[in-house]
């Protein structure tokens, strides 16, 4: 409090009335006691936040309240034994939550005469502050589905592959469609698992709906109800029932992407779920069934989280039925160029732009090991797409990472090659030179199958299907 010169009253009556009226006004709680803790004068507002009843001031020193326990604590308590300012946030038995500061005031001789307390309700901002990491929560979830949908958006949901390796693995997709059993599918992030599951739902004839649902993009609290839904009043804010996706995906499939986010609760769960194939919504009191094919992925490694007691291993042993797991694409390098070409079609029939690409350019994309995978090799074609100068894509429009690895020039004739041509065709004749180039450049048909990165029998097979003496 500061005066200015107009304040001499020296009134001790007048004086209490002026304090008493300022106390009165304030929304804070506020209330002065002695040096033996008596409470001397205390407002409204203190009496509103704090819950302590008037009879408790008028009969117990803080020092009585702190230890009957009639208060969680006491800053005034705190500064007299100190005689220092102190701050103390208090949960208060009515269910308030204040910043209670405490400040003693001290004569001349730095004994202490009184202690004035200020009680602040943070309640409903601490409550504000949860809305609000909630709404961040709800916010990113959301942008990352946005971000889904929008890699998504050009994908018209062909799993392209010329490779040995992942012709066996569409075989084994074709053969686990037609049942009805879990399927797991393993292996590094943008391999194409979500392609995969996309083409078992379409291969399994089920009726239903492809349901995807990222478990690590929701956050924890929302999930459960998301899957499994909700009746009308199951808790605050729940004005009406919700499906759930296991609902939605009945007679379909529902793909349960990064399942190794799954909290551990959730895991229990969704076990009981694949047992009895029936679900409960949240705040419900009888059973569904649901008849829905159970598609699960993950890049994290399940065994170990399983060790480590992150992931419930008779949910593990119950996923892992059917598993496949889609190698990387450095290890399936043949298919590539049949990406990278399918990739620019898409582009191509988007923007009516044909685009050819520069030898030079072709052998780097070859030449990388894309640790990203297929959804790195698409990034990296959409955007050397964009970049790309009068129909072409040269070695300039690719990122430096992948232009370092770059050797020299495959025949200069790949990079006018006629962009007539159909896609089986391109890739032929860009597979015809490329593999003629390692033969002349290897000693033995091993160290040729080596620097293409495919087995032997890939490569006489090839060979011969591509007329290459
Ligand atoms: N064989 C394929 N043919 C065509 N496009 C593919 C193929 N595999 C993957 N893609 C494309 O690559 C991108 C990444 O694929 P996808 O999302 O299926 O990978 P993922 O293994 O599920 O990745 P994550 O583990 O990060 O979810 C997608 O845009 C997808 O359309």
């Amino acid at each position: 409090m500061f005066r200015t010169k107009f304040f001499h009253s020296s009134d001790t009556e007048e004086l209490v009335k002026l304090m008493t009226t300022v106390l009165q006004s304030s929304h804070d709680g506020l209330a002065i006691c002695d040096r033996n803790g008596y409470v001397l004068l205390y407002n409204e507002a203190y009496l509103q936040i704090t819950g302590i009843p008037a009879e408790v001031l008028n009969q117990y020193s803080y020092f009585e309240q702190k230890d009957l326990h009639m208060v969680p604590d006491s800053s005034a308590v705190r500064a007299m034994k100190t005689k220092q300012m102190h701050s103390v946030v208090i949960d208060y038995a009515n269910g308030r939550k204040a910043i209670n500061t405490a400040t003693p005031l001290l004569d001349e001789n730095q004994e202490l005469l009184y202690v004035v307390g200020n009680v602040r309700d943070i309640t409903e901002l601490n409550q504000l502050q949860q809305e609000l990491e909630e709404t961040r929560q709800i916010n990113t979830a959301f942008q990352q589905a946005l971000e889904q949908i929008r890699n998504d958006i050009d994908y018209d949901g062909q799993l392209i592959y010329r490779s040995n390796l992942m012709l066996r693995i569409v075989s084994l997709a074709d053969r686990f469609a037609t049942n009805d059993s879990p399927i797991l599918l393993l292996g590094e992030s943008g391999v194409g698992k979500d392609v995969l599951a996309n083409y078992i739902h379409t291969k399994s004839g089920r009726s239903g709906e492809f349901i995807k649902i990222n478990c690590g993009a929701i956050p924890d609290h929302l999930l459960e109800s998301e899957l499994f839904g909700y009746e009308k009043g199951a808790f605050t804010g729940a004005s009406h029932a919700k499906e759930g996706l296991f609902e939605l995906a009945h007679s379909g499939t529902i793909f349960l992407d990064e399942v190794g986010d799954l909290p551990y609760p959730l895991q229990v769960k969704l076990l009981n779920v694949l047992q009895d194939g029936k679900i409960r919504r949240l705040g419900g009191k009888t059973s569904r069934e649901v008849n829905m094919r159970i598609i699960a992925a993950t890049n994290s490694d399940l065994e170990t989280m399983v060790e480590q007691k992150r992931f419930r291993q008779d949910l593990f042993y119950r996923l892992n039925v059917l598993s496949i797991t889609i190698p990387p694409l450095r290890e399936r390098r043949e298919d590539i160029p049949a990406l990278i070409f399918y990739f620019l079609k898409l582009l191509e029939k988007k923007y009516q732009q044909d685009m050819r690409v520069e030898s030079d350019a072709l052998e780097a994309l070859l030449e990388y090991d894309w640790p990203g995978n297929i959804r790195e090799l698409k990034n990296v074609v959409e955007r050397s797409y964009h970049l790309s100068e009068q129909g072409k894509i040269s070695l300039e429009q690719l990122p430096a990472s992948i232009r370092k690895v770059q050797h020299a020039a495959i025949p200069a004739e790949l990079s006018t090659m006629d962009p007539s041509l159909s896609l089986k065709e391109a890739v032929d004749h860009f597979e015809r030179e490329y593999i003629h180039r390692i033969l002349q450049e290897t000693k033995t048909m091993q160290e040729c199958a080596d620097r293409l990165g495919v087995n032997i029998s890939t490569l006489v097979r090839k060979k011969r299907s591509l007329g290459i003496k």
